[in-house]
């Protein structure tokens, strides 16, 4: 299932500056170039861009527009873990480590916690 992020995350990889990824050419070098305050700002739009397509689908419009929003956003954040050196795999790591761990009862564990004021 992760064979498409591992490959979409190699291609980012190529295109780091360091790895004569070329700003001209590539749209992820010129992210990369721009920095991390551009990545980020790329991810904040498309996670409004992914929750206004929702409401507009909620709204009886075209569902499949949260797909290309979902897109969008786990793409550009695919290009953030490549700027951090990290990878989609310790992502589905993550989550794996979570899995059949209810939010509610972990949330529970988090307020038992020492120190922990939330
Ligand atoms: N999956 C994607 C991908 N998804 C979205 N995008 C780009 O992300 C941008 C999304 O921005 P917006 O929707 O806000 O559109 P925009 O107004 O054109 O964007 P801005 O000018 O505001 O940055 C668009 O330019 C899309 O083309 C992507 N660009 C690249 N990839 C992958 O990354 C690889 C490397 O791309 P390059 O580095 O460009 O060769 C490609 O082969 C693909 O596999």
């Amino acid at each position: 299932m992760s064979a498409i992020l591992d490959r979409v995350a190699d291609i980012i990889e190529s295109r780091k500056l360091a790895n004569g990824g070329d700003p001209a050419t590539s749209y992820v070098s010129r992210l990369f170039a721009k920095g991390d305050d551009a990545i980020l700002k790329k991810i904040g739009e498309e996670a409004t861009e992914t929750v206004m397509a929702a409401k507009d689908a909620r709204a009886g419009g075209d569902a499949s527009k949260v797909l290309y929003e979902c897109a969008d956003l786990w793409f550009h954040t695919l290009v953030l873990l490549a700027q951090f050196d990290l990878t989609p795999q310790q992502v589905l790591d993550e989550l794996a480590r979570r899995e059949g761990v209810s939010g509610i009862v972990e949330k529970a564990s988090r307020k038992d916690a020492p120190g922990d004021g939330a």
